[in-house]
């Protein structure tokens, strides 16, 4: 019954009558839900995916509670393998069985291979890197300048099994500091990890104590591992308008060149193709190589690298932890040892005679799927899969954890069991439904780099020590 002159005099009006503006607020909240489920519904296209699409944010609280893998596969179970979904503003389209999701991703693989855009994620990497690129020239220029560099620096130069056999002997080392007393070893392991890295990229490695090496671990652990960071982001990829909340943004968001001499010093001392740095410089240098190789890229490309690469570390802890709560840390060492012995350094060629480490693995794989969704697909253009209609620019994410754990393939697969990747006479059977790298043109771009570190890992590690 007050005039409302201003803003100030509407604020002042609502803290006097808190109850009246509740009650409005969420009356005005049911009729916007209300009124953007009709919306939702009525522009569907013809053949759209079906879905629990009803309520506007049902999507989001599984995956705020971190078990969105289970729940999309219970509800796929209902609305079949390809299911759309209500998230907030939009709908992402959940792919939930290997033949659907080998379908989109490799038979349609350029149609699905964009990566949406989020607003929250892009003010971290601008527009650069690699992992978050959409597709298009830039991302396969940079993806084939990664994939080749990864690869091997070509004859005569360091291989990355030599890097990796060079880095193993200094986590032993760590390891046996600690005189066969009990301690964590998520952070050596961390460490060890991200000098694979470094060494590639760098051509150097780190002291495990080393203070910038510290800081750059500290940096990864906060995203993965530090809940308030990770639920703090999950927040802001389904609410990108809660960025402007006060938060520690500095911390979360940081990424620079924190001295601008040493960037410089790449330039002028560098003339040899060792590492990354050097191979891209050399595309930076090279004619037409300046507007996609710019120290901006080099410097988002690197931070993906670290930041990608340190799942290896992680699924080797989950293959620590299988080791101990199993039985089959001797069956492994058995093996090891007759083909290694003790002191042989391991070979990526030895697979070849180890089938059980190789079933161990796999089945390592499959168990703890690493990353459940992957990481958003996004469609390129109108498409067709299985007969629905999925319009141009929608969010995709398949479910790569439901490949892993479908009864239909894996008996009891809540399990761990190695033994279901042998066949009768012991020989390793490699399964295309065990896709932790999920596949496609957009699959992971270290998966090579991946197996070997962790088959070199388990192996030396197994050798040398009883967990
Ligand atoms: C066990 C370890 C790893 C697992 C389970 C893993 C898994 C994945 C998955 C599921 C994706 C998304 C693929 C997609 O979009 O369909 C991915 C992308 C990627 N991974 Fe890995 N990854 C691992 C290790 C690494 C390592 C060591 C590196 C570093 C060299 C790396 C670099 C990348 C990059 C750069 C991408 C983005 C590729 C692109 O967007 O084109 N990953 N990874």
């Amino acid at each position: 019954h007050e005039p409302l002159s201003s803003l100030t005099s509407l604020i002042s009006f609502c803290q006097r009558n808190a109850v009246v503006t509740l009650g409005y607020a969420l009356t005005g909240f049911v009729v916007l839900t209300v009124f953007l489920a009709l919306y939702y519904w009525y522009r569907r296209p013809k053949n759209y995916p079906p879905g629990p699409r009803g309520i506007p944010f049902l999507g989001v609280l599984p995956f705020l509670g971190n078990y969105a893998e289970r729940t999309m596969h219970k509800w796929s179970k209902k609305y079949g393998p390809v299911m759309s979904v209500r998230m907030g503003r939009q709908d992402w389209v959940f792919l939930g069985d290997h033949e659907t999701i080998r379908q989109a991703l490799v038979n349609q693989g350029n149609s699905f291979s964009g990566r949406p855009l989020i607003a929250t994620l892009d003010q971290i990497t601008e527009g650069h890197g690699i992992v978050l690129l959409d597709y298009g020239d830039w991302w396969k220029r940079q993806r084939s300048f990664g994939f080749s560099t990864l690869r091997g620096f070509g004859v005569g130069k360091r291989s990355m099994e030599d890097r990796i056999t060079e880095e193993v002997a200094y986590l032993n080392d760590a390891i046996r500091s600690h005189d066969g007393k009990a301690f964590d070893i998520k952070s050596i392991l961390s460490n060890a990890v991200s000098n694979n890295i470094s060494s590639i990229v760098m051509g150097r490695r780190f002291e495990y104590d080393d203070e910038h090496s510290k800081e750059i671990m500290a940096r990864l652990a906060m995203w993965f591992n530090d809940p308030d960071t990770s639920f703090f982001l999950q927040i802001l990829i389904f609410m990108p308008a809660c960025v402007h909340l006060p938060h520690d943004k500095k911390n979360i968001f940081r990424v620079t060149a924190r001295n601008n001499r040493r960037t410089q010093s790449l330039h002028t001392t560098k003339t040899t193709t060792e590492n990354f740095i050097d191979a891209f410089l050399g595309e930076q240098n090279a004619e037409n190589g300046t507007d996609a190789f710019t120290d901006k890229q080099l410097l988002h490309y690197v931070r993906d690298l670290f930041f990608a690469g340190s799942e290896t570390s992680t699924t080797l802890r989950w293959t620590l932890l299988c080791l101990i709560h199993h039985p089959e840390q001797e069956k492994l060492r058995k093996e090891i040892f007759e083909v290694l012995g003790q002191e042989k350094i391991p070979a990526v060629d030895n697979k070849a005679y180890m089938p059980y480490t190789c079933a161990f693995m796999q089945e390592v794989y499959r168990y703890r799927t690493l990353a459940p969704f992957g990481v958003a697909h996004m469609t390129n253009e109108d498409v067709n899969l299985n007969g629905y209609s999925i319009p141009n620019g929608t969010t995709i994410y398949v479910n790569l954890w439901a490949v892993h754990n479908n009864p239909d393939v894996w008996d009891e697969p809540n399990k761990f069991k190695p033994e279901r990747h042998l066949d009768d006479k012991g020989n390793f059977v490699q399964s295309n439904h065990v896709i932790p790298f999920s596949v496609g043109p957009r699959h992971c771009l270290g998966e090579q780099l991946a197996r070997m570190e962790i088959f070199i890992y388990l192996v030396s590690l197994v050798q040398k020590f009883e967990f």
